[in-house]
């Protein structure tokens, strides 16, 4: 059995970035920008105002002077002469300010008459004006990788940028195994359950920005798993559910050899997921889970997302565990690395009593797993721990 961070350096060279695609902006946003933008417009690209008021050549003006109007500047029509000595512009918001002009008086800051404008008392003493290229100039980049946020978008838009280049969703086909499974909603025989994982997987796939494809579920014998294997061609990862163990009916991986499986590893030192499989099939990743319920949702979250992530583009990372304080007593842990399905409060975290890796309500419940390392000594109250968010 190898450790957790030995698998994690498997999985992440067993990854490849999955190439890239050019979206419209409108579809980036949760996508990776693969290639940095570089803004074709600067912003503002022309000096603007940022009130309402009146343009002016004189960055100081004093109370009882006065201007007379000579035209009007709005947001997309400028004012087209030139301003000069005692003249000003009436102005709007986000319009050009006039070649000569220096600053805004606020409309507050004056009375109008006609064409005449008087500076009342005490006029405020900011310019008002947004220069050139204040927010971003012509050539500006956003730089690659990253997840693209609504603000991104927003930024690479006024760039005048209309379309981007993302990487590639990858493409996860999920196939749950086992002649016990029906799928909710469906009438189970007497001797079957309800799957739940591939439900589950799928959900966190598309949270982790891939494609996933749940395949029809296979049955325990060969000719049904090799059936299902032959739905999953063109993903860039396969994962199988269940039959990853040591039982005669654990066929996962005896059918993956049958179809050329290059095994990375088998069997690893943690709890839940102790019979994880790993390797290249073809042009595909296999990832092979415990079909416990918990232990293939854990699994999802310390390996399925991190290998998503290498997949589109970004740095391998482990999963990030942080320190925090326990509020009730735990056991000395035995040989293999625990993920304990815990709940955190405000930095206190309450562990699970029971941890057993069928039980789905206790794992609805947790919002943290707390990491311990092999034969991690008993734990009080008070002690800390590290947790994972979950
Ligand atoms: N003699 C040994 N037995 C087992 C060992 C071992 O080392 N020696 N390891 C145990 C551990 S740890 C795990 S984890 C399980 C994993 O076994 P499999 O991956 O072969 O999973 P199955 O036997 O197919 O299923 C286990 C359990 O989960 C249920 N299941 C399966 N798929 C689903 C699904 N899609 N949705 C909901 N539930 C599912 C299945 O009915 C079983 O109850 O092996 C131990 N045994
Ligand atoms: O490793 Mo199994 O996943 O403990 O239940």
């Amino acid at each position: 059995m190898i450790s957790v961070r030995e698998a994690l350096d498997h999985v992440f060279a067993l990854a490849r970035p999955v190439g890239t695609q050019t979206v419209a902006l409108r579809h980036a946003a949760g996508r990776i920008l693969a290639q940095p933008v570089a803004a074709t417009r600067g912003q503002p690209p022309f000096a603007t105002s940022t009130m309402d008021g009146y343009a002016v050549t004189t960055e100081t003006v004093g109370p009882g002077d006065t201007f007379t109007v000579v035209g009007e500047a709005a947001a997309g029509h400028r004012f087209k002469g030139s301003l000069k000595a005692g003249q000003a512009v009436r102005i709007f918001t986000g319009a050009p300010i006039p070649d000569g002009g220096k600053r805004v008086l606020i409309q507050e800051d004056v009375e109008r008459n006609g064409a005449s404008v008087l500076v009342l008392s005490n006029p405020d003493s900011s310019l008002y004006i947004r220069p050139e290229g204040t927010d971003f100039k012509v050539g500006d980049t956003l730089d690659a990788p990253r997840i693209l946020t609504p603000s991104d978008v927003a930024l690479i838009a006024a760039m005048n940028v209309p379309e981007v280049v993302v990487s590639r969703k990858p493409v996860v086909a999920l196939i749950a195994t086992g002649d016990e499974l029906v799928l909710p909603g469906e009438a189970p025989g007497p001797d079957q359950i309800i799957a739940s994982n591939a439900i589950a997987l799928a959900a966190m796939v598309e949270a982790s920005g891939g494609i996933a494809r749940i395949l029809p579920i296979a049955r325990d014998r060969v000719e049904s798993l090799q059936g299902v294997f032959d739905l999953a061609a063109g993903a860039d990862l396969v994962m199988t559910i269940g039959g990853a163990s040591v039982g005669d009916h654990d066929l996962v991986g005896q059918v993956a050899e049958m179809r050329g499986f290059e095994r990375s590893f088998y069997k690893i030192a943690m709890r839940p997921g102790k019979p994880l499989m790993a390797g290249r099939m073809g042009d595909s990743v296999l990832l092979s889970l415990p079909g416990n319920p918990v232990s293939s949702i854990v699994c999802g979250r310390i390996f399925m997302q991190p290998m998503l992530d290498v997949m589109r583009g970004l740095p391998a990372h482990t999963p990030a565990t942080r320190a925090a304080t326990l509020a009730n007593d735990i056991p000395a842990n035995g040989p293999r690395e625990h993920y304990m399905r815990a709940h955190d409060i405000a930095g206190q975290i309450t562990v699970a009593e029971r941890q057993d890796s069928g039980l789905l309500s206790v794992l609805a419940k947790a919002n943290v797993l707390v990491v311990r390392p092999p034969h991690d000594p008993a734990k009080c109250i008070g002690d800390t721990v590290q947790i994972l968010d979950f």
